[in-house]
């Protein structure tokens, strides 16, 4: 039975640091595809790569974009990642040239099974933990494997007691 990680720290990401963060990643990756350095399709992994994938696509002038769907967490807690919904394989074949994006990695179980399914093709994330972070080949900042990211579609902005008094 898979036991939870500790997440004693809190990353929380607001959606002008995600976009500075995806548009970084779209940077790091900017004519380094196959052949002439072009990407031919950017895949998103949802839900989570969905926005960053946008970002992506759009900074690096990508119009052919499709998902996979892949569950594996309900809330903080893991099962068995599962693929829901496949990209259209006539167009990805095994994956030469194509950018899959997803927001973070943190065991890797996702990234797993996505790669089974792509093998040559490239994966990038935005975070990344240390566990399996060498299961990406691009991304832009790493948090401890304790740390709990927190996106800006799971957060509002809400009142805060000040650091004293009431
Ligand atoms: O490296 P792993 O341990 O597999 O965890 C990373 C994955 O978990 C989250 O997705 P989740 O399954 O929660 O679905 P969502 O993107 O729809 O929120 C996150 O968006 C990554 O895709
Ligand atoms: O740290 C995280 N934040 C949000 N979703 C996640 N899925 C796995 N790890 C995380
Ligand atoms: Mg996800």
């Amino acid at each position: 039975m898979y036991e939870p990680l500790p997440h004693e720290k809190g990353f929380h990401v607001s959606w002008d640091q995600l976009h500075r963060d995806a548009r970084a990643l779209a940077w790091r990756l900017d004519g380094k595809g196959p052949d002439d350095g072009a990407w031919r399709a950017v895949v998103a992994i949802t839900r989570g790569g969905m926005a960053p994938a946008m970002i992506v696509a759009r900074e690096l002038d990508i119009r052919t974009v499709d998902t996979i769907s892949v569950k594996s967490y309900d809330h903080q807690t893991q099962g068995a990642a599962q693929i829901l919904k496949s990209p259209d394989m006539d167009i990805i074949g095994d994956g030469t040239g194509i950018l899959v994006i997803d927001d973070l990695v943190d065991t890797g179980r996702t990234l797993d099974v996505v790669r089974a399914h792509m093998p040559k093709a490239h994966i990038a994330t935005v975070y990344a933990k240390p566990m399996a972070k060498e299961r990406v080949q691009t991304f832009v900042t790493e948090v401890s494997q304790d740390t709990w990211i927190f996106f800006p579609w799971d957060l509002a902005l809400q009142y805060v007691q000040p650091y004293r008094g009431k």
